[in-house]
């Protein structure tokens, strides 16, 4: 890897020294044609660990011995924070959103309710601990709905709504559903919204860290692949489609939210998009998923969450640079558990 002029779709993010937290600096260096050796590729936007000796002078060279092989992007070409491991101080955050109510959203319909009781459990020992919390059940089994011991300032409000016979509506109807119930009463009980999905388990510290008006997910099967392997909805006729020379990250369906605003607007713009591809006999590869991603694409997140917030292990080879695993998948028999 030789020394080059600087271009500025390779840009590359290093630990500074002196303060002690990621900053991006620019790469002189050029690495072209290397999207999927570097950490995270976006399309035209390429990172990849460079060479120290372009460095000396700025005394970023020195990779933390944890990340012995690369660096991370911890920042978006828009600006927007990555959140990784080391990139916040939860002192600080937490005295910032001390007053912030929080409403984690899940849906667990049908079977679905087994996962409910690990869910909660995980949730009060790692999400948002010591902060405001309403925990919005979405269930069409209310009576299943398990009794989980709850910290002070924290409750679970269980929300019936219907069923619907295959998943992939079950799973598309919750943009309907939380954009009606932002309206109906989100808007005035939380000042943030968390929209996840059930069949995992919080294995780690997920904080306000994670708040801003607007986030979405890296992906963890997606963080490190090139732009025109991202599974998006690729048919021009569905409301979903995102061209081949289009898109920024592939972002995950089972975890974004924001303010109440935002992720009404966003869940709101969704569901209609999926009436329409409705009526018009298309129904996007990844459902929801596909939708939230052209959301994405053309409504810049204001923080992007890495894949430490979405992981499973059982599909997935943990890269050294993953330090912490903090919301996992509990493995499910999908043939049994959909039906
Ligand atoms: C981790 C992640 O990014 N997951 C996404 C992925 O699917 P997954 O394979 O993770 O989908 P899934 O089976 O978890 O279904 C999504 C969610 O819908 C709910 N549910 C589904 C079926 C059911 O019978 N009862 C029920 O409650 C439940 O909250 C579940 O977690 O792609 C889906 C669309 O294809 C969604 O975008 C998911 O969010
Ligand atoms: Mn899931």
């Amino acid at each position: 890897m030789g020394c080059c002029s600087l271009r500025a779709d390779e840009v590359m993010w290093r630990r500074a020294r002196s303060w002690g937290i990621w900053s991006p600096v620019f790469s002189p260096c050029s690495s072209r044609g290397s999207s999927s050796a570097g950490i995270i590729s976006s399309g035209a936007f390429t990172y990849s660990p460079l060479s120290c000796s372009c460095f000396h002078a700025l005394h970023t060279c020195e990779a933390p011995a944890w990340m012995s092989t690369a660096d991370v992007l911890v920042m978006t070409p828009w600006f927007a924070p990555i959140i990784w491991d080391g990139v916040f101080d939860s002192a600080i955050l937490d005295a910032q959103f001390e007053s912030t109510t929080i409403g984690l959203t899940v849906f667990a319909i049908k079977k679905y309710v087994v996962f409910l009781e690990l869910f909660l459990q995980t949730a009060e020992k790692h999400f948002m601990v010591g902060h405001r919390v309403t925990y919005y059940v979405f269930t069409d089994r209310p009576a299943n709905v398990p009794s989980v011991p709850l910290a002070e300032g924290r409750q679970v409000v269980v929300l019936e709504v219907r069923n619907y016979a295959r998943w992939q509506d079950v799973s598309m109807h919750r943009m309907k559903t939380i954009s009606n119930f932002s309206q109906e009463r989100f808007l005035r009980e939380v000042d943030y919204l968390v929209c996840v999905d059930v069949d995992m388990k919080f294995s780690d510290h997920v904080g306000v860290e994670i708040l801003s008006p607007f986030f979405g997910t890296l992906h963890p099967g997606f963080y490190r692949a090139a732009r025109n392997d991202f599974t998006y909805e690729r048919r021009p006729r569905s409301q979903a489609y995102i061209p081949r020379d289009e898109g920024d990250f592939y972002y995950a369906g089972g975890f974004f939210g924001g303010s109440v605003v935002e992720v009404l607007q966003l869940t709101t713009a969704c569901h209609q998009a999926m009436v329409v591809n409705q009526a018009n006999g298309i129904e996007a590869v990844w459902h929801d998923e596909s939708h939230l991603n052209r959301y994405l694409l053309y409504h810049k997140p204001t923080k992007v969450l890495s894949p430490e917030y979405l992981w499973d292990e059982r599909m997935l080879q943990r890269p050294p640079f993953l330090r912490r695993l903090r919301y996992v998948a509990v493995p499910k028999n999908h043939a049994e558990i959909r039906h």
